[in-house]
């Protein structure tokens, strides 16, 4: 008997309409069949994902949908849920006027999830330099998500940034900002709440029991000790100890330039990296468009594709829906995996 659909949907924000957000949106929808896709109900203008559908030459029936609906028609129809205002940017131009609408749309989207009723929110790609133009205030959708699951006493949740794939994870403990500033902000605490977030959110929702946690050195070599830099002994290491006196499995600092290969990769389940690009760089060579980008550390389940809005190719039909796939399948599984341990806690 084939597995009977989840009654809720994920909500899938559609993100900066000059993008490649719209294309994928819809090639996941028609790939719903041949891939396994699971429900999902898009949240922003009906109208840009109509015109982009006309554009491509895709036949794609979408129906104005209440999430609840949404599961039950995802067979036959892509549901939406209007959100914001109608799209003016045209594929591959960004104009000033998007911002509202990948904002207005992603805020409906996540409201979704934290009422309850969608499973998880996945986002496609916003162009962070369109809207921080624009007044947003946020790096990206990371800091924004942080921000909205802000505590009834004021404080605000530290999110973590997952890199996932079937052949690597990674989590930068530093996530958008300048290189200059890294050393600064490295601290043993950050990644002391760095680690117990990856491991509580790695059993929590990916079903992983003692998750093997490698932190990579800052400084080439992880500093030979003390002869190329002072942080890895000073920052990285104490973080490491404290982390293995809370039971959690972590090793490190290990110089991150031999942490990547197939035989080091079995060592451990997710490789947190100083930096951004110290675990980007391989997470995004081994696998661009099966990678997934899934925060961590907030009260709601949040994934999207590991790239960007590809405005080069925005409205071609060049674009490669697999990694949104992806993020979609994740989704799912952890919602489901949360769920599961929900009901047996
Ligand atoms: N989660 C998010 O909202 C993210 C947003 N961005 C934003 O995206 C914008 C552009 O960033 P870039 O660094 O240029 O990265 P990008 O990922 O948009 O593009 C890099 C290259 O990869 C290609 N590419 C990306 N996705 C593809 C796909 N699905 N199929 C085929 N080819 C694909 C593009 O055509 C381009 O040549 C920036 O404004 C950045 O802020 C970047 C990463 C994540
Ligand atoms: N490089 C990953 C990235 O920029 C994703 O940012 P976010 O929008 O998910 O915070």
């Amino acid at each position: 008997m084939a597995p009977s659909a989840p009654a809720r949907p994920l909500a899938l924000a559609l993100g900066e309409p000059a993008g490649i957000g719209p294309d994928i949106a819809l090639m996941a929808w028609r790939a719903r069949r041949a891939r396994e896709v699971p429900p999902f109900i898009a949240v922003g203008d009906p109208g840009l994902l109509g015109n982009r559908a006309r554009r491509l030459g895709f036949e794609v029936p979408l129906v104005r949908a209440a999430p609840e609906e949404a599961a039950a028609l995802f067979a036959e129809a892509l549901p939406v849920l209007a959100a914001g205002p109608s799209a003016t940017a045209a594929p591959g131009r960004p104009d000033a006027g998007s911002a509202a609408c990948v904002l207005e749309a992603l805020a409906a989207a996540l409201d979704l999830v934290t009422s309850g009723r969608a499973d998880a929110l996945v986002t496609c790609p916003l162009a962070k330099s369109v809207v921080q133009a624009a007044g947003f205030p946020f790096p990206g959708h990371t800091e924004y998500l942080a921000d909205r699951a802000r505590r009834p006493d004021g404080t605000v949740p530290r999110p973590a940034m997952l890199i996932w794939s079937p052949l690597l994870a990674v989590v930068p403990a530093t996530i958008h900002v300048p290189l200059k500033d890294v050393p600064g902000l490295l601290t043993t605490s950050l990644l002391v709440e760095t680690g117990r977030i990856v491991a509580r959110d790695m059993a929590r929702r990916f079903g992983l029991a003692r998750p093997r946690l490698a932190f990579c050195g800052l400084n080439p070599h992880a500093g030979e000790g003390g002869l190329m830099g002072l942080e890895d002994e000073a920052v990285v290491r104490p973080a490491v100890a404290a982390l293995l006196a809370e039971g959690i499995a972590a090793a490190g600092p290990l110089p991150a330039d031999t942490l990547f290969h197939p035989q080091a990769r079995a060592h451990y389940d997710v490789a947190i990296g100083m930096y951004h690009d110290q675990v980007l760089i391989p997470a995004k060579t081994l696998a661009f468009h099966d990678g997934v980008n899934a925060t961590l550390g907030l009260p709601f389940i949040r994934t999207s594709p590991d790239h960007g809005t590809a405005f080069d190719i925005a409205g071609t039909g060049r674009a490669d829906p697999s990694s949104l796939i992806a993020a979609l399948k994740l989704a799912r599984r952890l919602a489901d995996t949360e769920a599961v341990g929900e009901k047996a806690a």
